[in-house]
């Protein structure tokens, strides 16, 4: 097992966050919204062990992805911002897009556990860190994506001590 598959899933939801971030350019709604970030973590938290995870485990991934979201829609809208402008590309509406991130919380649990073995490896922030470089240099992820990726792998090494649940348990 390596990084690739949790890469992915973790670069898939900061591209949504680009659509986010338009959706927020339009309403003038803030990035920030603490009931949402509440209730999605409560689902991760309730369906972390179907996934073979802890629930605070599953969750503090989460917070990761949802910092690195934030981070991406502050980043783009301050470039619009400077820009006086927004790409006029159409867009999602919020609700829409919300049903897109609630599609792969899924996936991205499935992609931490499979992540699982190497999380624990005394190597672990050594090849996360270069998973990272070589996935945004491959996807020729500008600057504020490729800091995304980095935030949201945050917490992805453990140490040896933390354990996984069995799926189910
Ligand atoms: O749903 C939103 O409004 C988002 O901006 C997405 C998201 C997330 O990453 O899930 C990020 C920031 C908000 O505070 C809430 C949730």
């Amino acid at each position: 097992a390596d990084f690739n598959l949790l890469l992915d899933k973790i670069n898939e939801r900061v591209a949504i966050a680009d659509q986010v971030a338009l959706s927020k350019w339009d309403s003038g709604k803030p990035v920030f919204d603490a009931q949402r970030e509440a209730d999605v973590l409560v689902r991760v938290g309730s369906q972390a062990s179907a996934h073979g995870l802890l629930s605070d485990d599953a969750r503090r991934f989460f917070t990761d992805q949802i910092e690195a979201n934030k981070w991406v829609q502050y980043g783009l809208l301050a470039q619009w911002h400077m820009a006086n402008q927004a790409p006029d590309t159409t867009r999602p509406d919020l609700a829409s897009l919300r049903q897109r991130l609630d599609r792969l919380q899924g996936e991205l649990l499935n992609a931490l556990r499979q992540a699982e073995p190497i999380r624990h490896r005394e190597e672990c922030p050594h090849a996360a860190a270069a998973a990272i470089d070589a996935y945004a240099t491959a996807h020729s992820l500008d600057s504020l994506h490729r800091l995304a990726l980095v935030r949201g792998m945050a917490n992805v090494c453990q140490g040896p001590q933390a354990v996984a649940q069995t799926p189910g348990a």
